[in-house]
């Protein structure tokens, strides 16, 4: 099993993630989450900060050479910004300082609707969102990319290989039916401005992107991620929790702003007869077992079935809309409009990048749940000799 967890503010000094379960063996560097890391700052619409602030990673535990011991693997992202905020969120001394003294001067009370400011308020009992929103930020999203590229690692030793891509901004959106591509070019996507297959869609997203920063709006789209290279059987029909189908929702349903996730056609599969809505049975010509189409997306029965596994996430528009909402200032009571310093106009492409760190981390996850290992070889042997006993084409059926 693999178990992890996050800790930081999105202005602290740094952010730290702990990832226990991980087998021995599996390469990993600190330049291979730097470059996980600089792919989730990627993408057309994201604020001044993605520009100055830096990644700073320290791999503080569980890698010695370059590959893991088998212990936990802990990772710091530092906050190249720190400096510049120490006095406000200081773990130690509250009271240093004219930064420290301006922030408690001008506290956060007119909450952003959208946002976990108000709510946040209440549960917690803060008088202003700035405790919320340090904790409440996608900045955290950060260590779960960082996580993610150390289950990716795992899963790319078994030969599994995740890409994740974007397939709508806000209503313009990629033409359905494209087939997917047999491994995607992942060079070639990084490099596109939306991190989206289609140009001609790409230069529209563009554009819609421009318009909303022109009129000071925010944007949200919908992300698409996709696994190559899974074995059937990951996760299972005995249990709900068990069901992989409930797990990978679960995961994208936790990222900030995500809120709604479909496996395979999802929703439009509810509009079809059940003649066309599911993925046929068939032998090829060598004799294989096949689908004829991939509808479901990979998973049957909460259980990856062998083919890629897809899955798609919606996200709302980004909260600090610049044109700021109607609120009430909780300090007066008083009809306010929202606080807005700065913000993303659209995050839907590093969303993506988050999307898949949660899906690695789910399918490695599952990986050693089914084949389980102490050493990332031992994973493997389990795998092959589980790949080789299993019917998986007529002849081993005995036909
Ligand atoms: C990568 C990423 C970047 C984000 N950037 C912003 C931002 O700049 N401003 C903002 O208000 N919300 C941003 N969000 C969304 C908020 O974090 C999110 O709306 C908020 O935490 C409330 O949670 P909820 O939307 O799930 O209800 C971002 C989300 C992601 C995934
Ligand atoms: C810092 C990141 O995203 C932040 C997520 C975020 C939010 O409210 O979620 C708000 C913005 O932060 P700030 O208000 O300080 O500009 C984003 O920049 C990041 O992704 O690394």
């Amino acid at each position: 099993m693999l178990r992890w967890l996050t800790a930081g503010e999105s202005h602290g000094p740094a952010l730290v993630g702990i990832i226990e379960g991980v087998p021995a063996g599996v390469e990993l560097s600190s330049a291979m989450v730097t470059d996980a890391l600089a792919r989730r700052r990627l993408g057309y619409g994201r604020g001044a900060r993605m520009k100055f602030e830096q990644d700073a990673v320290t791999i503080l535990g569980g890698v010695r050479h370059g590959v893991t011991q088998g212990g936990p693997v802990a990772i710091q992202i530092g906050n190249s910004e720190w400096p510049k905020w120490e006095q406000v969120m200081s773990a130690d001394a509250v009271d240093v300082g004219e930064l420290a003294e301006q922030a408690r001067n001008a506290p956060l009370t007119r909450p952003r609707p959208g946002h976990a400011d108000f709510t946040g308020m209440q549960k917690y009992g803060f008088d202003e969102a700035r405790p919320v929103l340090e904790r409440a930020s996608a900045r955290e999203t950060a260590t779960r990319v960082a996580l993610g590229a150390v289950a990716a690692q795992m899963l790319a030793a078994v030969g599994v290989h995740l890409v994740s891509h974007t397939v709508q901004i806000a209503a313009v959106a990629s033409p359905d039916g494209a087939p997917l591509p047999t491994f995607p070019d992942v060079a070639a996507l990084d490099a596109d401005p939306l991190r989206c297959f289609d140009a001609a869609t790409s230069a529209a997203m563009v554009a819609e992107v421009d318009a909303a920063h022109k009129e000071g709006e925010t944007l949200g789209g919908v992300v698409e991620v996709l696994a190559y290279g899974l074995p059937p059987g990951l996760g299972s029909y005995v249990h709900w929790d068990r069901r992989l189908d409930s797990r990978l929702a679960g995961a994208l349903m936790g990222i900030q702003a995500i809120k709604g996730v479909e496996v395979g056609d999802g929703f439009a599969t509810a509009a079809r007869r059940g003649s066309a809505a599911h993925d046929e049975i068939l032998r090829d010509e060598s004799g294989r077992i096949i689908r004829t189409s991939n509808r479901a997306g990979g998973i049957e029965g909460g259980m990856s079935i062998g083919d890629v596994l897809r899955v798609r996430a919606a996200m709302k528009p980004i909260a600090t809309v610049p044109r700021a909402l109607k609120t009430i200032d909780i300090a007066t009571g008083e009809p306010a409009k929202a606080h807005h310093q700065r913000s993303d106009v659209c995050a839907v492409p590093a969303a993506g990048v988050v999307a898949e760190a949660m899906c690695a981390l789910v399918l490695a996850d599952a990986l050693v749940e089914k084949f389980g290992g102490d050493s990332i070889a031992e994973t493997k042997r389990n795998m092959d000799s589980y790949l080789a006993a299993i019917p998986a084409n007529l002849d081993t059926l005995g036909h």
